[in-house]
């Protein structure tokens, strides 16, 4: 290996200190969001670990602490793909998938070091390399929806082409040894250190509209009660379900809770905040997930529910009154209980800002009533008018 080459092995390092920058920034935004600094800090110890394995000026022991610090590089690079694509925990058997791989390396690197050379280090390495690209690559295929897609594509490229790069040197390393490896060649570094780059250019795409997703995921929810805020329910309503026709029978439900102010003024704003955190779970529990729940400030939710005609949304409003009614709340021994007011309109599903005032003046007709009801819209001015 010339001096040419190590100097492009170690540019790499500080190439991969300035992308862990990159990737620490976007976890700090793409708050929740799981792999991406695991990314950096994992890329981080498989270049740093392959410069020093490959860089003969270092004595053997150092060497060989080279190949497992990238041996562990290359296991957090797998770790940290599965969770970003996937946003799950691993499961056991991913976890004893990922073990063996990693657990033979290093048994090939600690034989190596006793036996002497770093042949089987190589070896090892090349093998752990392909197992983990080709992770990669299943993995990725699981990103076909836009904004994901192209640059997962791209990076599925990038797997295939240093696959076959590695397949070509392990080939020459196994059969010629390792005087005619490949990976000495300044061409197959300049290769193998251009299709890291694309991964990793890839990679900062991804992890950006990842980060802009949860950018976009945060604005438009409510973080006491986790329902969407107006602003939530304003741009869901704008874009409707793929395929949903216009004229699909809809129902709005506005939802207040009753008195709500005298729960806050005897108990505490905390015991508030309980109280419509409680509202919203049950209220979510009992929505489907074609529905939608929005919290629209104060104590006042908003359901809509999609292709629902109005008796149907009538029958739903009150059984969710009766839900409501039925949670039991304690502070200093004494027994709360809240009641909702509830309004409903019915129409079709491109008209839901004007079927959400009907829903609203209902709820206020349903407030004057009494409270603790349910009330369709016009419902009142037809009684009235049958009086
Ligand atoms: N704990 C808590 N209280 C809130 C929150 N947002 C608004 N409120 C309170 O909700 C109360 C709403 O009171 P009002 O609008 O008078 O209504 P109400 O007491 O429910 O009476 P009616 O609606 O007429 O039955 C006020 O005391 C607000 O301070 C919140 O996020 N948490």
């Amino acid at each position: 290996m010339s001096i040419e080459s190590y100097a492009a092995t170690f540019s790499d390092t500080v190439l991969a200190v300035a992308l862990l920058w990159l990737f620490s920034y976007a976890a700090r935004i793409a708050v929740g969001v799981r792999g991406i600094r695991l990314w950096g800090w994992s890329h981080l110890a498989y270049t740093l670990g392959s410069a020093i394995q490959t860089t003969a000026l270092w004595p053997l022991p150092v060497q060989h602490a080279g190949a497992l610090l990238a041996v562990a590089g290359l296991g957090g690079l797998a770790v940290a793909m599965r969770l970003f694509v996937h946003q799950q925990p691993l499961s056991a058997t991913e976890r004893r998938l990922l073990a063996l791989p990693l657990m033979a390396a290093a048994a090939c690197v600690a034989y190596g070091s006793v036996a002497g050379g770093t042949e089987l280090d190589s070896v090892a390495l090349a093998g752990v390399e392909m197992c983990v690209i080709a992770s990669f690559a299943y993995h990725l295929q699981a990103l076909r929806s836009a904004p994901y897609h192209a640059p997962a594509q791209l990076m599925r490229a990038g797997c295939a082409l240093l696959l076959l790069l590695y397949l070509a040197d392990l080939g020459t390393l196994l059969v010629r040894g390792s005087a005619a490896r490949l990976a000495g060649d300044a061409t197959w570094i300049a290769a193998d250190l251009s299709l890291w780059f694309l991964l990793n250019f890839s990679m900062v795409m991804l992890a950006s509209f990842r980060a802009l997703e949860a950018m976009r995921h945060m604005a438009h929810i409510d973080p006491l009660t986790g329902a969407l805020n107006r602003r939530g329910f304003e741009a869901a309503v704008a874009t409707p379900a793929e395929g949903a026709p216009a004229a699909a029978p809809t129902g709005v439900l506005v939802i207040d809770v009753d008195h709500f102010k005298q729960v806050n003024d005897r108990f505490g704003h905390e015991a508030g905040d309980r109280v419509l955190r409680s509202i919203a779970s049950t209220l979510l529990s009992e929505i489907r997930p074609v529905d939608l729940l929005a919290r629209f400030g104060g104590e006042e939710f908003v359901i809509v529910l999609a292709d629902c005609d109005g008796e149907a949304a009538f029958a739903r409003a009150e059984h969710l009154r009766e839900r409501a009614k039925a949670l039991q709340f304690e502070w200093l021994d004494a027994h709360v209980r809240i009641t909702l007011s509830v309004g409903v309109a019915s129409g079709p599903a491109s008209d839901i800002e004007r079927l959400r005032q009907q829903a609203d003046e209902a709820m206020y007709e349903a407030k004057r009533g009494g409270r603790d009801r349910a009330l369709r819209h016009g419902a009142a001015a037809q009684a009235r008018a049958a009086a």
